[in-house]
């Protein structure tokens, strides 16, 4: 990466899906149809020709109308998707809060998943089962904790996920709609976990559909369209590009 402070580089990335036209009901007539080519496919780009690049401590909020983009470049980021094209340098050791709790197994208790999905951020048991009572409390699940994950409420899995995944201290946090999870109390909470992160010089980017919300913890802002950027640089006037789109 060229200068020392940059923690974050994306260059000309773009990331193509393929929507098929046709309805089809079963793998056979699939099949059938795929010989026959009577199936085709819209070549989709959800982003194109993406650059920008972050330097530590930069707080960066993604805008955009929905469909825009927003939460595939926050996968690409985070490698959960591998972009078309393009390339993403990263330095340091990435937090992607990105649909929380969606990798939990179902039939296992609260206590269960935090040791899988740790395992799956990369902690190891010994630091979970210190870390344990600490996760469980912030979780606020209660007796809860050991009741299959197939019982709670979106929200518990949220909370739950929310309090593994910001057990760790990132160079760079990725943030995406993660502040909307569980009760007001809750969302008090984790905010505050993420700014007593920002005190430490944390990276982020952040997506929320609550524009106030963005406004209150970035300082910067790229705004996406139809998967380009049209709009980068301060908060201030990238959010006012994007009041006045959605007018
Ligand atoms: N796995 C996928 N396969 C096909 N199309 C997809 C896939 N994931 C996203 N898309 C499409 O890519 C586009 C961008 O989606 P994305 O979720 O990134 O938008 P967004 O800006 O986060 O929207 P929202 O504000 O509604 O959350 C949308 O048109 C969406 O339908």
């Amino acid at each position: 990466m060229a200068k020392n402070k940059e923690v974050l580089k994306v260059e000309h990335v773009g990331m193509k899906f393929n929507l098929s036209q046709e309805k089809v009901d079963n793998l056979k007539e699939y099949v059938i149809k795929l010989l026959k080519r009577q199936i085709s496919y819209n070549e989709f780009w959800a982003l194109k020709d993406i650059n920008f690049s972050l330097n530590k401590g930069d707080r960066l909020g993604i805008l955009g109308l929905n469909g825009a983009g927003k939460s595939t470049l926050l996968k690409v980021i985070a490698g959960v998707l591998k972009a078309t094209e393009g390339t993403v340098v990263t330095k340091g050791k990435i937090a992607p809060l990105l649909e929380l709790g969606a990798g939990f197994d179902q039939q296992y208790t609260g206590r269960e998943n935090i040791y899988l999905y740790g395992a799956v951020l990369g902690f190891s048991k010994k630091f979970l089962d210190d870390k344990l009572e600490e996760i469980i409390s912030f979780s606020e699940l209660g007796n809860f904790i050991d009741v299959p994950v197939k019982n709670y409420s979106s929200g518990m899995k949220s909370r739950l996920g929310f309090s593994v995944a910001t057990l760790v201290e990132p160079d760079i946090l990725i943030l995406d709609e993660v502040l909307s999870v569980g009760d007001a109390k809750f969302r008090r909470k984790s905010e505050a976990k993420i700014m007593s992160m920002f005190d430490k010089g944390v990276t982020v980017l952040f997506v929320s559909h609550s524009l106030e919300q963005v406004q209150r913890l970035c300082n910067k802002a790229i705004l996406l369209e139809k998967g380009r950027i049209i709009a980068s640089g301060d908060i201030g006037e990238v959010s006012k590009i994007y009041e006045e789109k959605t007018k």
